[in-house]
């Protein structure tokens, strides 16, 4: 990088106790420029930037009082320090008023918490061991130098090309000795604990803390082993610790409600709670279980130091290496080499359909610059995405229901779009729409605006699924004659400062705005006037059967779809697309199947949010429990994507 460290004796911060013979810290301004947020936190946002010609990551702290201040002129002391593979560089600063700034080594996002949980990665044996025997190295470089890092969790480890992890956030990271003055000084001032020394130990994020510091005792590296061994068991099991302990089918985990922050606090420190250790079976070796085990030990004088954990990761690495080479068991054979026709029906896989359809439909696989007329002055709101999902199949025995996440759908940052497609007569056309309605939408956002790229995605994947339908029931994949599946459908699409939601169907999208409920969709089904009139006109048959107005022979509630190819063209799937403009006003966006609206109204659902931890898969979650405990008899499907930055703090408590 064509970066100048100036002489050494102006090469430092404003204060003049930052130096380095190697890293820039008093870069001239015209040698930086901000570019897009990349994350924003209570604490910092982090933005994605250009420096000297490269693409880098700027971290710039909220520094709002004298000691916020120290504390960067210590974090940079620290990181001045550091220069090891596996931690996120610092290449340069800008440690003089009024901008004070962090620049490290760019890392293309996902980070790892996302890459487990929104990309819903589910790495080898091989790669988790590599990822652990990286991670603990870069912790060794640290405890060598008397570092503790004090914040180890998948979001703070990013990832390379080759999936390297790299260490990041040092916002809380602190010589050793220091911490141990820190604290002696607060019993000193005041012969106990005071708020003060309560909070300056307790730092990290909850799920993550070993017992130790829930009972607010002083960090040591044997803290850092413990969240190390929580973070490698969360990369084994895909699972957010704690949230997976299932009493029955109804969830009841630990985030949600039924244990509270003192609770889970009190199960972790007295009780030995742990998340969810993977299952040995599961594939992965007993060695790596039980080495998780000893890192979470309560006694952190029991758990190894990284020396020990990194010896023992290379002798299991080595072991999988020579199981690797064993030839493996023999895959079985079906007995009956003649397979019926029912079996071809049940081979079918519907979603491998829907993206087939796309890509035979596509003529490039270029995403990039989606909707780039769209485009939003730097002056113009930026909302802060985070986004989380559950689903339930409840108390019905099928699940058919699907949804998608796609926060990546081109190349620029700021287009994310998100799904929820209920199925009905089966689950057919809503696996093949989960797939077939994201894919046209990207290849229909490069020519249309949002709003036609929705409706255009909706009508095509209708037309592609009956089609081929029809088809499979021609080649007698498909034996049933009168099989007419269909789903309800929405899809939200955020595009920088502008909301779009497309629905046909009773799956709803509200936002909460300025804390009241905003609906961005409107039910369509048979019950609503106008829709009725709609379908009879369009030639179908509404009556009153049992219990509300139902459509057609089929007698189905809703009055659009996709799919129903017995009810078409009056059950259109022509969606209603509606737009709007966020604002500071937007806290966050819910949709969901109607196995949850059906039992929870609008306010319902924002006052549940409002007081559950702001991680939006635990809102997710308490909203689906919710609805089932409320006797819903449907499947439930919610994704809640909040709009606005939320600290780590709101997240955990
Ligand atoms: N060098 C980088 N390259 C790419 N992305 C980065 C980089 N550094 C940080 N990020 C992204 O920004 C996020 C926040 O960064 P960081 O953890 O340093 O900020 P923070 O304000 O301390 O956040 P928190 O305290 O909530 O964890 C990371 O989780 C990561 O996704
Ligand atoms: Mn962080
Ligand atoms: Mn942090």
């Amino acid at each position: 990088m064509g970066l100048e460290v100036p002489p050494e004796e102006t090469n430092r911060c404003v204060r003049g106790c930052c130096r380095s013979a190697v890293i820039p810290l008093h870069l001239p301004p015209a040698s930086f420029s901000l570019l897009s947020p990349i994350a924003r936190g209570s604490e910092s946002t982090v933005y994605e930037a250009r420096l000297a010609g490269e693409r880098v990551a700027a971290k710039k702290p909220v520094l709002s009082t004298s000691e916020d201040l120290d504390k960067f002129h210590y974090q940079l002391q620290l990181l001045c320090e550091l220069d090891h593979p596996g931690l996120a560089k610092l290449i340069a600063a800008h440690a003089h008023p009024p901008n004070y700034l962090l620049f490290f080594d760019f890392f293309e996002p996902p980070n790892l918490a996302d890459k487990i949980h929104v990309e819903e990665w589910s790495p080898s044996v091989q790669q988790v061991v590599a990822i652990a025997s990286d991670l603990a190295k870069a912790l060794q470089y640290l405890h060598i130098l008397g570092v503790v890092h004090r914040d180890i969790k998948p979001a703070n480890i990013l990832l390379d090309k080759d999936l390297y992890p790299h260490l990041a956030d040092f916002g809380l990271a602190m010589f050793q000795k220091d911490i141990k003055r820190v604290s002696v000084e607060n019993w000193k001032s005041s012969g106990k604990p005071t708020g003060g020394f309560h909070k300056k130990n307790m730092v990290g994020t909850l799920i993550y803390m070993a017992p130790e510091i829930l009972r607010k005792d002083i960090h040591t590296e044997k803290s850092d082993v413990y969240s190390f061994a929580i973070s490698i068991n969360e990369l084994l099991t895909g699972v957010v610790p704690y949230t997976d302990l299932r009493a029955e089918a109804q969830a009841h985990t630990v985030l949600e409600m039924t244990y509270t922050e003192q609770q889970l606090t009190a199960a972790v420190v007295s009780q030995g709670l742990r998340p969810a250790l993977a299952l040995p079976k599961s594939g992965f070796p007993s060695t790596l279980l039980s080495l998780i085990q000893r890192c979470w030990d309560p006694d952190p004088e029991k758990r190894p130091s990284f020396d020990d954990i990194i010896d023992e990761l290379n002798i299991i690495q080595k072991h999988l290496v020579l199981n690797a080479c064993l030839p493996s068991s023999p895959v079985s054979k079906s007995q009956n080499g003649n397979i019926e026709a029912h079996h071809y029906q049940e081979a079918l896989n519907w979603f491998n359909q829907g993206e087939l359809f796309v890509k035979r439909s596509e003529n490039s696989d270029l995403t990039e610059n989606l909707w780039s007329g769209c485009s939003n002055q730097s002056s113009e709101y930026h909302p802060t995405l985070s986004w989380g999902s559950f689903a339930t199949c409840g108390r019905r025995e099928t699940m058919e229901d699907t949804h998608f996440m796609l926060p990546h759908m081109s190349e620029e940052k700021d287009v994310f779009a998100f799904g929820i497609f209920d199925g009905h007569r089966g689950s057919a056309a809503a696996e093949f729409s989960v797939r077939a309605v994201p894919g046209f939408l990207k290849q229909f956002g490069r020519g249309t605006s949002p709003m036609d790229a929705l409706a255009e995605a909706f009508v095509r994947t209708d037309i592609a699924f009956r089609e081929e339908l029809i088809l499979h029931q021609k080649s007698k994949r498909i034996i049933r004659k009168d099989w007419h599946p269909g789903c309800t459908a929405v899809t939200a699409l955020v595009v920088r400062n502008k909301l779009f939601v497309a629905n046909a169907g009773d799956c709803r999208a509200i936002l909460s705005r300025a804390g009241k409920p905003f609906p961005m969709t409107k039910d369509h089904v048979a019950s609503c006037p106008k829709e009725r009139e709609r379908v009879i006109k369009a030639g179908t048959e509404v009556k009153w059967q049992i219990d509300t107005w139902r459509v057609g022979t089929a007698a189905l509630q809703v009055t659009r779809s996709i799919g129903d190819d017995d009810l078409k063209p009056a059950v259109t799937a022509q969606p209603e697309v509606v737009e709007t403009a966020l604002s500071d006003d937007d806290e966050f966006l819910v949709v969901a199947s109607d196995g949850l609206w059906d039992v929870v109204s609008n306010e319902d659902v924002l006052s549940i949010i409002k007081d559950t931890v702001k991680e939006p898969g635990m809102c997710s979650k308490r909203l689906a429990t919710e609805a089932a405990e409320r006797g819903s008899k449907d499947n439930i499907t919610v994704i809640v994507v909040f709009l606005r930055p939320v600290s780590t703090a709101e997240r955990i408590y």
